[in-house]
């Protein structure tokens, strides 16, 4: 079956569709089949330009309005999603390849949920006052002004959703830039919220690969970049923002561990393990996929594991029957099988999968490794690919120590009964977003972000407030000014 999914135009500016053909054409392929489903055009100076210009024309008088009447936008912003989550969710499958199944629950209504939650808060933004004696000071929270976000594949429309509603909630218009593999579904939302009122310019859609991220980093007038992607590009970006001290958020790419305890409930515990490996085929920046399973139950858990794999069905995306996607890119497929021949090179164990199905299609079939040791590539480096590594691990202390031994630090979970235990350890693993016997919930009540190079700032949660906004303290004297001459 042939889809098309061409947009009215490349970018939305301004509030409305614009195109500039001058610009690099950019194919999008639906990852399941290889067809190509549309063409955009990378943003030209030209597009930037208007974004750029539009942005902050627009976000004067957006700071100026009530934190109620800003809400008000952004909730009517998550009905309109959620009355449309099919058909944003077929949108985020073509896009992505990830299986309808999963865009229908996880996708646009976890952007929804984002903006529901940034609208109701943006009216409860305010200062403090602070009494200072016979004197008294108080804060004011400002909006920086201009934000930028760059978004990477793996939730195309999640990602905008995230950044798109803290930075509006606080009065900061953004210009965002999809990551150029999936560069579809962040133009439906910056459609719905001018449906919603949001107003021309206040939140642009500009296309292209790194040289538009760039560009628009280095615009004088941006006040902050929030990135989600790989730590590499995080070096560059945050080093660019650093020129000018601009506010960065960094939610970059993890290495995580996650901690079965022999006294697990091992279906729990395994599907814990399937979550955080094998859930949009492995393309999570949270992945715990380092499993340290404790001896004892380690050939238990591998039976169990490999009987629930029987389960996976791949094939067509968008049959909701299908529950394992493709990769989203050709390359990334590569760069996962590269990945699983050295794993079998450096001599893990190839319990499950390994393969590359044959056809149409960037396939990787969910693939577990055993007797995987710490210095093995496939332990050490982010596959980002349905790649499992099953360590064994004899005591807690070793566990932790283990876990801990990466420049990662985005995640972490702890499968356990004991619950002393699973709160000891956890306090003591160096990750921002922490499981115990779950694993990758990212509710937006939660703070979502990571410790080491994982990255910077936190998302979702009143903590998100923080990273799009200043405080302006006041002091206030109410006496005579006693100077020494
Ligand atoms: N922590 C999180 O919340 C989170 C979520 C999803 C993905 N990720 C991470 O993202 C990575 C996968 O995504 P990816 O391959 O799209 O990442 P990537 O780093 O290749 O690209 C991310 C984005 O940055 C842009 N970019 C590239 N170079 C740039 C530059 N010099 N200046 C400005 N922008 C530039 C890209 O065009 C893209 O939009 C993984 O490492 C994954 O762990 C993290």
């Amino acid at each position: 079956m042939t889809h098309t999914a061409q947009p009215t135009a490349s970018h939305f500016v301004n509030g409305t569709h614009l195109e500039d053909a001058a610009g690099d054409a950019i194919e999008v392929i639906h990852p399941a089949t290889g067809a190509v489903i549309a063409t955009v055009h990378a943003a030209t100076p030209a597009v930037i330009e208007a974004a750029l210009a539009g942005a902050v024309a627009a976000q004067a008088d957006w700071a100026a309005r009530t934190g109620t009447e800003r809400g008000r936008v952004l909730r009517r912003a998550a009905d309109l999603i959620r009355a449309r989550n099919r058909e944003l969710s077929i949108l985020e499958t073509l896009d992505t390849g990830k299986p309808l199944q999963e865009t229908l629950v996880a996708d646009a209504s976890s952007g929804a949920d984002a903006l529901e939650y940034f609208g109701g808060m943006a009216g409860t933004l305010t200062g403090q006052h602070v009494a200072l004696g016979a004197n008294w000071g108080y804060t004011i929270r400002e909006p920086l002004g201009l934000c930028v976000g760059i978004g990477a594949w793996n939730y195309p429309t999640q990602i905008a959703c995230w950044k798109a509603a803290p930075a509006l909630a606080c009065g900061n218009a953004m210009v965002f830039k999809p990551s150029e593999v999936t560069p579809l579904c962040a133009l439906k939302i910056a459609e719905i919220l001018v449906e919603a009122g949001a107003p021309p310019g206040l939140f642009n859609v500009v296309q292209g690969a790194g040289a538009v991220g760039a560009a628009l980093v280095a615009d004088p007038r941006v006040a902050k970049v929030s990135l989600t992607g790989s730590v590499p590009t995080g070096r560059k970006v945050y080093a660019a923002a650093a020129q000018a001290m601009k506010h960065v958020t960094m939610e970059l790419g993890g290495k995580s561990p996650l901690i079965v305890f022999h006294d697990a409930d091992l279906d729990d515990a395994v599907g814990g393990a399937i979550l955080g490996n094998f859930y949009s085929t492995g393309q999570v920046c949270s992945n715990g996929t380092r499993v340290f399973v404790q001896k004892g139950i380690r050939d238990a858990f591998l039976a169990r594991l490999t009987e629930r794999l029987a389960g996976v069905r791949m094939g067509d995306p968008l049959d909701e029957a299908t529950n394992f996607g493709p990769m989203a890119s050709a390359a990334q497929r590569d760069i996962v099988m590269g990945y699983i021949a050295q794993g079998i090179a450096e001599g893990a164990r190839l319990v499950a999968g390994g393969g590359c199905p044959e056809g149409p299609g960037f396939w990787v079939e969910p693939t577990v490794f055993a007797d995987v040791t710490d210095a093995m590539t496939i332990a050490r480096e982010e596959i980002f690919g349905p790649v499992m590594c099953v360590l064994d691990f004899t005591d807690e202390e070793e566990a932790i120590a283990r876990a801990n031994a990466t420049d990662f630090g985005l995640s972490a979970g702890v499968f356990t009964r004991d619950l002393t235990r699973a709160h000891r350890v956890i306090a003591r693993l160096q990750a921002g977003t922490c499981f115990v016997n779950s694993y990758n919930d990212a509710p937006v009540e939660l703070p979502f972000g990571g410790f080491k190079m994982s990255g910077l700032g936190r998302e979702n949660a009143a903590a998100a407030i923080a990273h799009y906004s200043q405080l302006k303290s006041v002091f206030v004297r109410m006496g005579r000014v006693a100077a020494p001459f």
